[in-house]
């Protein structure tokens, strides 16, 4: 193991939003923050976009150091590296506030990082970030939970902080019950074959090059795909399909090899169509190890992720479960390849 490299266990934070005004939300709500904003946001989390695209639903950014989604009430913002991705919060809400927007809910996940020590305030350890949130949200948001959701495997945790506005609560009881699941998958030692193949070639079909050669097209053949390659190596893609997004970050290095793959779905999908998507991902990396985290409101898809891996030659070797207000049930589970152990 290297002594220090870059760091791919990515912090991802999802914010959401209501207004008073319906008909601004359903047509753009956040979509209409300017461009200028956005990169006054990155510039706080020290990254920059790199390529977008958008659609009739949502857009997408790949950034220097990972994704970006703008949905008309959500946000995902997601970041890897010594990026401070906290410092986020605090613009955001100010810049939602400005189009008439409110916080009613926030969700900050990551893994375990690789090289902890080399992280930047606020991120040198959870309860820190936890405190910084804490400080950083608005009072309504009172419904807080944190959590350290445990594996077997040594330094592979998962780490949650969820919290919710007390008036959107009883709302959110009322409706129907939130469809939208959110699998992040994280792998490490991935096949070094693979490996290699996101090392940069020179040109500007570098990226494309990847995303054909190494099968990740296949994963989801209806969506579009903006992809990108870095110099000298690794890899980022965002996937938009209709209102769903799907993202693969790779950091090939040997040594402290990462890759991710995150999407999201309804619980009313063919839960078989998410299993056979997730198998797809892992197969291009064939990494020794995988941690598969699922927030649901439904028990049906995770129970078929463990099922999934085993063709694979992964075995599962924990399960973790803990409930969030507002955000459903987190399942933490992670699985090790039998052949490389
Ligand atoms: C940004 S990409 C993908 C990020 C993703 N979260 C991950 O974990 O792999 C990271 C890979 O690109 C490489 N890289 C090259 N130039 C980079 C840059 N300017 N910013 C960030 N990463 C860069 C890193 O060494 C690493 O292999």
């Amino acid at each position: 193991m290297a002594v220090s490299g870059f760091e791919g266990f990515e912090k991802r934070l999802e914010l959401h939003f209501f207004g008073d005004d319906p008909v601004s939300i359903d047509n753009m709500g956040l979509r209409l923050l300017d461009f200028e904003s956005l990169e006054q946001v990155l510039h706080a989390v020290q990254c920059t976009v790199v390529s977008a695209v958008g659609n009739h639903f949502f857009d997408a950014y790949v950034l220097s150091e990972s994704s970006l989604f703008v949905y008309p009430t959500k946000i995902i913002i997601k970041t890897c590296g010594t990026t401070q991705l906290l410092k986020s919060i605090r613009p955001l809400i100010h810049f939602a506030n400005k189009l008439g927007l409110t916080l009613c809910g926030c969700r900050y996940t990551r893994g375990s990082f690789i090289f902890p020590k080399s992280q930047p305030f606020p991120h040198t350890n959870f309860k820190e970030e936890v405190t910084y949130i804490e400080e950083n949200l608005p009072i309504n948001l009172c419904y807080r939970k944190a959590s350290v959701m445990p594996s077997k495997l040594p330094s592979y945790s998962w780490h949650v902080f969820t919290a919710s506005d007390q008036t959107q609560l009883p709302r959110f009881a009322l409706k129907s019950p939130d469809d939208t699941f959110t699998v992040e998958v994280c792998m490490t030692e991935l096949d070094r074959l693979l490996a290699r193949k996101f090392f940069n070639k020179s040109g500007d079909s570098a990226s494309k090059e990847m995303t054909e050669l190494t099968g990740i097209d296949n994963i989801n053949p209806g969506a579009i795909i903006c992809d990108f390659a870095f110099d000298p190596c690794g890899y980022s893609m965002n996937g938009i399909d209709g209102d769903r997004y799907s993202t693969i970050h790779v950091t090939p290095e040997d040594g402290y090899s990462y890759a991710s793959f995150e999407c999201i779905g309804s619980i009313y999908d063919d839960q078989d169509d998410i299993v056979e998507t997730l198998k797809k991902a892992v197969q291009v990396f064939k990494p020794a190890t995988v941690s598969v985290s699922t927030t649901s409101n439904s028990h049906e898809v995770w129970t078929k992720v463990a099922h999934a891996m085993e063709p694979l030659g992964l075995k599962c070797r924990s399960c973790a479960m803990d409930e969030f207000p507002a955000a459903g049930t987190i399942i933490f589970q992670t699985f090790t390849a039998a052949r490389r152990k």
